[in-house]
C-alpha cells in the first residue's frame, strides 16, 4: 500500500518511508492512498482475541512493508501488563442505556497518547533499517501537554533516536509539565515556548520544512520525524481501539454483530477524531462521529458553517491538552473528502497560512455534516459535568472526558439519536486533580500533590504511581524560548551550526 501527501498525491512512498518522515517535504500529512477494509466477520473474529491480536489484525491492513510477526511482536512488547497494568488494555465502562467510556488512560503516562507513543519507537526503528538509513533520528514534538510527556516516556534512551518536546509556558497542568520537566534520558530534551500551542506547533513545523537546517543536520548525521499526530506512525494504532471497543461492546451484549456505533471524541488537533474516522472507513459500523471542543472551539464553527477560521482569541482552559486553534488533522480529513483533491487543499492551506481563515464548498460542508457531529462545553459546562456524572454513576471523569460527555448529551438532547455510543475517555482525572477536585465541591488545598491525594480520597480511588511519584523527581528542564527561536534551541542542543 502507498502513501501520498495530502498537498501532493504523485508524491508516493511506503508505510514505513512515511514513518520516518513524519511530514511531507511539500508541508502535506501523508495517508494510505487507498483504504483496507474488515468485513463483519472479521469484526467478529476480532472480538475473540486480546487486544494485542486485534491491534496487529488493524494494523497489519495499514502498514504493509511490516509482517504480521513483526508488528505482533512490537505491540506485544509495546502493551505488556507492566506497561499497560490493568488486564484489559482498553476497557469499555457503561455509563447509561446508551453512553459508555473508552478508558484510553492505562498506560504509562496516562493519556490516549501512549497507545501510539509506547508503540511508535518500534515501529521507527525498524522502518529505520528496512530503508537503510543509518542516521540518528532526532523527534521533534509540540505538546499542549499529553503528546509530549508520552514522546518523552517511549523514546527516552532509545538507541538511534533524540527527542526534543516543546510545550506552551504556563499552558498545562502543573502535573503534565512536571512529567516533561523530570524526564530521565540521555537522548531527551525539554523546552518551554513563549506563546501557545499553536505557536510552538507552527514552530515545529517551520523546522520540518527549513531546507538548509535539514542540509545542516544531514551533514552531522541527523535526520528530524516527528511524533506528533502528523506522523501516520501516531495515527495508525489510534484506529485499533475503536475497532477493540467495538469488540468489547459486542462482548458486553451491548450490540449485535453490524449494529451502528456512534463515537464522541474530546480533540483539538483532529487527530483522535480522524484515527475514528478511519475505522469507520474501514468497515466498522458507525453511525456519527461526535467531535466535541473546548472554549476554543474552532471545529464546532467550522463543521457547523464550513469556514475554518482561527483568527479568535485564544483560551488557557482546564482541558488544555485541547487548547488548539490549528487542527493539523483536518487537513487529512478535507483530503480524503474531497476525493484527493490535492490542489484544492494546498490552496486552503495557503489561505489558512496567509489569512487565518478559509471556507470549504457546499458540496465538501454537506459530506463533513453528514459524518461529523460537533459541539463544545466551556469550563462552567465541564465542571458541572465532571459533578453530576460522579454522583448520578459514580465515574469519575477527567476535564477532557468530561467535555466529550457534555457535548454528547446536548448532542443526545438535541436529535434523540438512541444509538449505542463510546465515548473516548483520554486522560487519567488525576493530572487534573486541580480542577476534577472543586468540579466535586471541594475545597482545593495545598499543592499539586495535596489536591491529587485530597481526590483519591473522596473518590476512594488509588492514584497512579507515575504521577505521585513525581513529587519527589528532580526538574531537569527549565528553559524557555521564542518560537522564532526553536530552531536555534534545536540547533544549540544538537551542536550543529
Ligand atoms: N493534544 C496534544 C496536542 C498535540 O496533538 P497531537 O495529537 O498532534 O500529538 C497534546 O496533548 O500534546
Amino acid at each position: 500500500m502507498d502513501y501520498i501527501s495530502t498537498r501532493d498525491k504523485n508524491l508516493k512512498i511506503s508505510s514505513s518511508q512515511a514513518i520516518v518522515a513524519g511530514l511531507s517535504k511539500d508541508g502535506g500529512l501523508f495517508l494510505p492512498e487507498t483504504i483496507p477494509s474488515f468485513s463483519l466477520a472479521e469484526i467478529q473474529a476480532m472480538a475473540k482475541m486480546d487486544y494485542i491480536g486485534r491491534a496487529a489484525q488493524v494494523l497489519s491492513a495499514f502498514l504493509t512493508d511490516f509482517t504480521k510477526e513483526e508488528l505482533t511482536e512490537y505491540i506485544s512488547q509495546a502493551y505488556r501488563r507492566e506497561k499497560f497494568p490493568p488486564k484489559e488494555v482498553a476497557p469499555v465502562i457503561s455509563l447509561d442505556a446508551q453512553a459508555n467510556i473508552l478508558e484510553l488512560f492505562h498506560g504509562p503516562t496516562c493519556a490516549f497518547k501512549d497507545f501510539a507513543l509506547q508503540l511508535l519507537p518500534y515501529l521507527l526503528t525498524a522502518s529505520l533499517k528496512k530503508n537503510g538509513v543509518n542516521k540518528t533520528v532526532v523527534i521533534l514534538v509540540a505538546t499542549s501537554g499529553d503528546t509530549g510527556k508520552a514522546a518523552l516516556e517511549g523514546f527516552a534512551d532509545v538507541p538511534g533516536t533524540k527527542i526534543c518536546v516543546f510545550y506552551p509556558e504556563g499552558g498545562t497542568s502543573n502535573i503534565q509539565r512536571l512529567q516533561m520537566t523530570t524526564q530521565t534520558g540521555e537522548n531527551v530534551m525539554v523546552f518551554a515556548a513563549k506563546g501557545n500551542f499553536d505557536d510552538a506547533q507552527n514552530g515545529v513545523k517551520r523546522i520540518f520544512t527549513d531546507k538548509e537546517f535539514a542540509k545542516a543536520l544531514d551533514e552531522k548525521g541527523f535526520l528530524l520525524s516527528s511524533a506528533n499526530s502528523i506522523n501516520w506512525g501516531r495515527l495508525a494504532p489510534q484506529i485499533a481501539y475503536y475497532f477493540s471497543a467495538y469488540c468489547e461492546m459486542l462482548l458486553a451484549g451491548r450490540i449485535a454483530l453490524g449494529d451502528k456505533i456512534n463515537i464522541v471524541v474530546p480533540t483539538g488537533n483532529f487527530g483522535n477524531i480522524l484515527a475514528a474516522y478511519f475505522a469507520k472507513r474501514c468497515g466498522l459500523p458507525v453511525n456519527m462521529l461526535v467531535c466535541a471542543s473546548n472554549r476554543n472551539n474552532v471545529l464546532t464553527d467550522f463543521i457547523t458553517t464550513g469556514t475554518y477560521d482561527k483568527n479568535r482569541d485564544f483560551y488557557l482552559t482546564s482541558s488544555p491538552s485541547m487548547d488548539i486553534l490549528i487542527s493539523s488533522n483536518l487537513e487529512r480529513l478535507l483530503f480524503m473528502l474531497s476525493g484527493q483533491e490535492d490542489e484544492k487543499i494546498r490552496e486552503l492551506m495557503n489561505q489558512l497560512v496567509s489569512c487565518g481563515r478559509y471556507t470549504v464548498d457546499d458540496l465538501l460542508r454537506e459530506k463533513i455534516k453528514a459524518e461529523f457531529a460537533c459541539g463544545c462545553a466551556d469550563d462552567g459546562k465541564t465542571f458541572e459535568t465532571i459533578g453530576e456524572v460522579y454522583k448520578k454513576t459514580g465515574y469519575l471523569c477527567d476535564t477532557h472526558t468530561a467535555v466529550a460527555v457534555r457535548v454528547y448529551e446536548e448532542y443526545r438532547a438535541a436529535t434523540g439519536d438512541k444509538t449505542p455510543t463510546v465515548i473516548a475517555s483520554t486522560a487519567s482525572p488525576f493530572k487534573f486533580a486541580g480542577s476534577v477536585l472543586p468540579a466535586l465541591g471541594e475545597k482545593p488545598q495545598g499543592d499539586d500533590f495535596d489536591l491529587l491525594w485530597a481526590l483519591a480520597e473522596k473518590t476512594q480511588r488509588t492514584p497512579p504511581p507515575a504521577l505521585t511519584e513525581l513529587k519527589n523527581k528532580q526538574e531537569r528542564f527549565t528553559a524557555v524560548v521564542e518560537p522564532k527561536k526553536m530552531k536555534d534551541a534545536v540547533a544549540g542542543w544538537l551542536d550543529v551550526k
